[in-house]
């Protein structure tokens, strides 16, 4: 479903939501108006995977109206992220007493039904011409795939793997573009950096396209480096043990439910030197991916539960962060310096800025030459 060949053939539809983030960021820069990074990352990201998943755009820049899905979709992470006093003491279970497991009811069932009239319509859509044309998202390889085998996998499922897709998907990616772009503007260096070879590589007025990716190695340096000092899932997802097991002469009996602590792992002077910088060109000097085989850095997680997206992470985060840095130049808020930016972690299920980042872009359209730092 997430393999090179659909991705590739989807691409179009991720280009056009890069076009509105670029746009809205210009507006801003001509209004003189902070970005909120976090919230623009989050209305792209949500944009890229309805379109990649629906072939629909559900959310907008600075705007108030009704946007069921993104609304249904924050409130989903929401719940999921808060601390939920059950799972300290399960007696609590049947109270629910942060009524956690009620709104969490409430949220699912309005996104399937969401979920299941977009699957209903695209049915009735194809099934009321003849020459209907495929699309090329998700939900159309869902139904083909559900059509060809519906005893292995009914139509049913289709909306419980889209849920788990969409919400899997949105806030990590905003959350770690958030991340990334904070690193960059703290360090006005490695902003000239990727932006040189953005131009270098891409060209000052073409497009960034999601082929240029495996040609921006600096680009991809940064994004793993921020991989690295705020992983967006810090603990990964809990594994248990089924049987006692030994690893490394230690005993993990039956039942234990086990967490990585990546974060940890990312800050560990005996893997790393001067773990506590931000130094992006250690990964140009260092062969390490993100695929799950490098277990210094698994941000993906590894093994059968690593993160299914990881194909469509890897090419929507440095195209957003890309997008942004291209033809902008970015000041942090109040005349603040660069290096006053706050970098302070909220951990959570995913691992937050406790400091909303709020940016000035300065558009470079008009300028020829790089501005230094
Ligand atoms: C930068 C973006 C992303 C990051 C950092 C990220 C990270 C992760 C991590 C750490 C896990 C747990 C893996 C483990 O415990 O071994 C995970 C699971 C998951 N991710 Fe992602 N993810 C990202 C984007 C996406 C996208 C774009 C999608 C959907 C297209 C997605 C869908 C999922 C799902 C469904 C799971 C649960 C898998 C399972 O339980 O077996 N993620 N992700």
């Amino acid at each position: 479903m997430l393999s090179v060949p659909r991705l590739e053939a989807s691409q179009g539809l991720r280009q056009e939501k890069l076009q509105k983030l670029c746009d809205y960021i210009h507006e801003c820069s001509s209004n003189h108006q902070l970005v909120d990074v976090g919230e623009a990352a989050f209305v792209t990201a949500l944009n890229i995977m309805s379109a990649t998943l629906f072939s629909i755009d559900c959310a907008q820049f600075n705007s108030d109206s009704t946007q069921e899905l993104k609304e249904t979709t924050r409130a989903i992470i929401k719940v999921m992220t808060t601390f939920n006093l059950v799972d300290l003491f399960p007696t609590l279970k049947p109270i629910d007493p942060q009524r956690i497991m009620h709104k969490s009811r409430s949220c699912v069932g309005q996104i399937y039904s969401i979920l299941e009239d977009r699957i209903n319509q695209r049915l009735k859509i194809s099934a009321a011409s003849t020459d209907y044309v495929q699309k090329n998202d998700l939900l159309e390889a869902l139904l083909d795939y559900s059509q060809s085998k519906p005893s292995e996998f009914p139509k049913e499922h289709i909306k419980h793997l889209l849920l788990d897709l969409f919400v899997g998907g949105t806030d990590t990616t905003a959350v770690t573009v958030e991340w990334v772009m904070t690193n960059i503007i703290r360090c006005p260096q490695v902003m000239l950096k990727a932006r040189n070879e953005l131009w270098d590589v891409v060209g000052r007025n073409n497009e960034v396209k999601e082929s240029d990716i495996s040609r921006l190695p600096y680009l991809q340096s940064v994004i793993k480096e921020t991989f690295r000092f705020h992983p967006t899932g810090p603990l990964l997802i809990p594994r248990k043990a089924e049987v006692d097991t030994e690893i490394n002469g230690y005993i993990i009996p039956k039942n234990s439910q086990i967490l990585v602590n990546i974060w940890a792992i990312g800050r560990d002077s005996s893997i790393w030197s001067n773990p506590d910088s931000f130094d992006p060109d250690r990964f140009l000097r260092r062969e390490i991916d993100v695929k799950g085989q490098h277990f210094e850095l698994i941000p993906f997680g590894s093994g059968k539960r690593m993160c299914p997206g990881y194909p469509l992470a890897t090419r929507m985060v440095p195209l957003i962060v890309a997008t942004m840095i291209h033809n902008f130049e970015w000041k942090p808020e109040k005349g603040m310096k660069p290096e006053e930016m706050d970098i302070s972690e909220k951990f959570g299920g995913a691992l937050k800025k406790v400091v909303p980042l709020k940016a000035f872009p300065i558009s470079l359209k008009v300028q020829s030459t790089p501005i230094e730092p």
